[in-house]
């Protein structure tokens, strides 16, 4: 008897050599090295070089690949232009779709599908993503859009293009760890969209633009901001254990926790946790960090025994809202770390590609035979 894999799931298509991910036990290492580690003593910029060529950079690589990306920030000036132009009420997860779309008509590169090519197009949309979207930000909030400066990290250049101030080090550096954290996950939905496409040999840029739409939505990267909805409808920390009962007992999921692969703590929610904690103890606990704080706790106890825990969205907007950004931006954001992870596989990928293409089981009508209109019931 065929068995049908629904959602793909434990269906192995490819081998990689990014990422591993033990689901029971919440490990996650990129490289062979732990996403701990990662965000302990490395940064976007190494990460990212480090998933595209698949080892540890050197100092010196590391050098030249972080002056390579600050030399492509810029974006073309017609894609500022439209970016202003775009409607302000659409959400930033479709600017973003739309604005890399239009990036890709300026890339005379952008056919070109060999490894140096994608290689070469991923820096540059790497350095141009942040650009992008504080650049989308900037537009829907009416303000005039900054450009980029190439004596910040990207973490903070980017906060710095979002805010309009420069962020100070411990700020650009929690930030740097949270694109770290969210910089690869082996073959979540967005990153096997990405491959689907490449599989095609189609462009790059029309796989990530396939990839963003894989990530907008709220079982994926939109998680992010329907926690912070959820937050907002909590409302306060004493409400939250009703609110979750409810929610539970009338079976409706609970955003930011439970996941695909890992039955026990995301190991990335725990990094996240710690920083929110850190913050919290300094300038005084957060609303939304100790409405999060019950909805853990109410989550884990009714539903923990079903493999239902916080995963990597649970915790990270109200990183993000610490550091004053609002929720409209926090899937963007995710888009800005996954980049290199979409990147990094897409190339990978195609060194040994063949066309992705499952099936279906057959379930519908057999020996029929067609009807003229005018004979139809
Ligand atoms: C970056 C990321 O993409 S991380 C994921 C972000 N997404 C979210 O946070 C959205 C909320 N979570 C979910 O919708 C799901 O957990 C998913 C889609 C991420 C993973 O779902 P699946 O692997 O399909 O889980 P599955 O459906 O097998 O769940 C097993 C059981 O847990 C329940 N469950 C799963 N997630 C949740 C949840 N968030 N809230 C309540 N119950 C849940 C299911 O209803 C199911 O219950 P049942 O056995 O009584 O029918
Ligand atoms: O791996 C997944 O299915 C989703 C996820 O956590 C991610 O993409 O970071």
């Amino acid at each position: 008897m065929t068995t049908i894999a629904k959602g793909l799931e434990g269906v192995l298509f490819t081998e990689s050599k990014l990422t591993f991910i033990n689901g029971s036990e919440g490990i996650l290492t990129h490289l062979g090295i732990p996403i701990q580690e990662w965000a302990e003593n490395s940064t976007f910029e190494e990460l990212s070089l480090a998933l595209l060529d698949g080892k540890l950079p050197t100092a010196a690589e590391l050098a030249a690949f972080d002056a390579h990306l600050k030399a492509n920030r810029m974006i073309p000036e017609k894609l500022a232009e439209e970016i202003a132009s775009f409607p302000r009420n659409v959400h930033p997860m479709q600017a973003l779709r739309t604005a890399v779309s239009y990036l890709g008509l300026f890339d005379p590169q952008a056919e070109d599908t060999g490894e140096d090519a994608r290689r070469a197009i991923s820096i540059r949309m790497i350095a141009q993503f942040a650009t992008i979207i504080a650049a989308i930000a900037r537009a829907r909030e009416g303000q005039p859009v900054i450009a980029p400066r190439s004596d910040l990290t990207h973490a903070g250049n980017f906060l710095y293009m979002l805010t309009g101030k420069e962020p100070t080090t411990e700020q650009a550096r929690l930030f740097d760890i949270a694109l770290v954290l969210h910089a690869d996950h082996g073959m979540n939905a967005s990153t096997f969209t990405a491959i689907a496409t490449s599989s095609t040999l189609s462009d790059v840029y029309s796989c990530i633009v396939s990839a963003i739409g894989a990530l907008k939505g709220p079982l994926h990267g939109g998680a992010n901001e329907a926690v912070m909805d959820m937050l907002d409808e909590v409302g306060t920390p004493d409400q939250a254990e009703a609110y979750i009962t409810k929610k539970l007992d009338n079976k409706e999921k609970i955003m930011g926790v439970g996941h695909r692969v890992y039955k026990y703590f995301d190991p990335r929610s725990r990094v996240l946790r710690d920083y929110a904690e850190h913050v919290a103890s300094k300038e005084g606990k957060s609303t939304y960090y100790q409405i999060l704080e019950t909805i853990e706790k109410t989550v884990v106890d009714r539903i923990g025994s079903k493999g239902i825990y916080p995963n990597v969205d649970f915790y990270s907007g109200t990183v993000y809202s610490d550091l004053g950004i609002k929720k409209e931006y926090f899937t963007p954001i995710f888009a800005l770390a996954r980049i290199s992870g979409w990147c990094a596989s897409v190339i990978e990928y195609s060194r040994d590609n063949r066309l992705l293409r499952p099936d279906a089981q057959y379930t519908g009508a057999t020996d029929q035979h067609y009807v003229q209109l005018q004979d139809r019931q």
